[in-house]
């Protein structure tokens, strides 16, 4: 499973808007069809390898693009057959069919198979789940190659529903951008591995997946403090702050101070409590402040919380932290990263609906505030709607402490100053690159344990 980096996503109707667009510029939704095909016949050449090939098509322009396929297919000798589920019903569809000269067969119970499947059937234009009896049909084909156009059909490519297909994709061709779909659970396993057929849109960048993982290496002139200061607030379970001060040292900060009474992981790490802590807040050096891990709701959280929302020093705030501060965000007037998993968010939004990605958009907006939210299907969304996706991440992060290192580099990333949702992806992307390097058996310590 996999999708390009640095990719743009669209929903259906920003797809459509850019389509209108692409239209105006001079280039015929036709044209985009003819390229849409062209990118789907390419690569279902490549995945058959000379074995025959089965397009099935539905009746929006999502078949119009398997009736171009099965053209182009054809005039370069591959033995392809065609399946329609129902006419096509669109005037763009209708001129790929009939541009297609070969038979077009009914898709029911008892069709012949073929080594490759173009599943070709819906594409963002899926308003409601499919039926039983073409799901069944459909799952006959399961142990076939599946080359999906578009998205693998049955899904809501926006994401906001969640559709499985019966038909799960070995790769799945984007054509112009990708969906939420193609990055959101449950849908994106269904999606293989995605690419991206770019057929001329302009899509807007707003939405985008995580940019491939780069090593930002200190200016020249760097000094301690010049890389970022990151203070990390410490409640009665000192091992998770110890594992974000750890994090926030190997991700970059040039200088770490965590609370507390006992050795940190590092030696590098300043370990203060008290008054000595308390007044590092005052220090304008300091560029964030880490407040969450191991920290349990409570008057401690509070006070601590209070006094570093008075500083005005940028915050990363976990777990706990979370809905303690959200009241006082409103007003926006500081850098703030929050780090929800699923039911944090779920406590702190209750009014967020629609897609993981909508949902995030929204709790940013209302808490003025880069929300980075957790999971399998990482969303960052920024207040002014800018989203990044995370998917597929690593699924060796699923386990205990990788939050509070995933803190303490957003701490890191903070500090260093600059734009708290670029920050954001880029703690994002720094623990997902660490826990690739690292892979099988990764427990939390070992993220923080050698420099990537
Ligand atoms: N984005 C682009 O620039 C291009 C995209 N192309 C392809 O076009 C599809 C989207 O096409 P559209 O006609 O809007 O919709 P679909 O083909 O996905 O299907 C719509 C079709 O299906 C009917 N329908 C909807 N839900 C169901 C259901 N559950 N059961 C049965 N029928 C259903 C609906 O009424 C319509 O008739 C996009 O994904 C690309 O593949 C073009 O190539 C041009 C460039
Ligand atoms: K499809």
């Amino acid at each position: 499973m996999s999708v390009p980096a640095d990719a743009p996503i669209l929903t259906a109707a920003a797809m459509r808007e850019a389509e209108a667009a692409t239209a105006r510029a001079g280039v015929s939704l036709g044209d985009l069809m003819e390229r849409a095909g062209a990118a789907v016949a390419d690569f279902a050449w490549r995945m058959a390898a000379g074995a025959p090939i089965l397009i099935l098509c539905g009746p929006g322009n999502n078949g119009g693009d398997g009736y171009v396929a099965a053209r182009r297919l054809k005039a370069r000798g591959v033995a392809v057959r065609v399946a329609a589920l129902a006419p096509p019903a669109t005037d763009l569809a209708k001129a790929a069919r009939d541009a297609w000269d070969g038979p077009v067969e009914s898709l029911t119970d008892n069709i012949a198979s073929a080594p490759l499947i173009v599943d070709a059937l819906f594409g963002v234009g899926l308003t409601r789940p499919l039926a039983d009896d073409l799901s069944a049909m459909l799952r006959r084909f399961s142990g076939r190659r599946i080359l999906a156009v578009d998205v693998p059909s049955g899904v809501a490519s926006d994401g906001d529903a969640d559709w499985l297909p019966p038909l799960a994709a070995d790769v799945t061709l984007a054509l112009g951008a990708l969906k939420p779909a193609h990055v959101l659970l449950p849908t994106a396993p269904a999606c293989g591995r995605c690419l991206l057929a770019p057929i001329g849109i302009a899509a807007d960048r707003h939405m985008q997946t995580l940019p491939a993982p780069t090593r930002a290496v200190p200016a020249p002139d760097a000094h301690k403090y010049s890389r970022g200061m990151v203070l990390i607030a410490s409640g009665p379970m000192q091992g998770a702050a110890a594992l974000s001060a750890a994090a926030a040292l190997r991700a970059g900060a040039g200088y770490v101070v965590l609370e507390g009474d006992r050795p940190a992981p590092l030696s590098a790490i300043i370990v203060e409590e008290g008054d000595a802590f308390a007044k590092r807040l005052g220090d304008p050096r300091v560029g964030a402040f880490v407040i969450g891990p191991g920290f349990p709701a409570g008057d401690a959280l509070d006070a601590r919380l209070a006094a570093a929302l008075a500083s005005r020093t940028p915050l990363v705030l976990d777990a706990a932290a979370i809905p303690a501060a959200l009241p006082h965000l409103e007003g926006g007037d500081t850098r703030v990263i929050l780090t929800p998993h699923a039911g944090e968010f779920a406590r702190a939004f209750p009014e967020a609906t629609g897609s993981k990605i909508d949902r995030a958009r929204a709790a940013a907006a209302q808490a003025r505030s880069v929300v980075i939210y957790k999971g399998a299907d990482t969303v960052v969304a920024a207040p002014d709607g800018r989203i990044c996706a995370a998917w597929p991440g690593s699924p060796w992060l699923a386990t205990a402490g990788t939050g509070d290192v995933l803190a303490g580099a957003c701490g890191a990333m903070l500090a260093r100053g600059g734009d708290p949702f670029d920050a954001a992806v880029a703690a994002v992307g720094w623990h997902i690159a660490q826990a690739r390097r690292i892979g099988a058996g990764l427990v939390a310590d070992d993220l923080v344990a050698a420099p990537f």
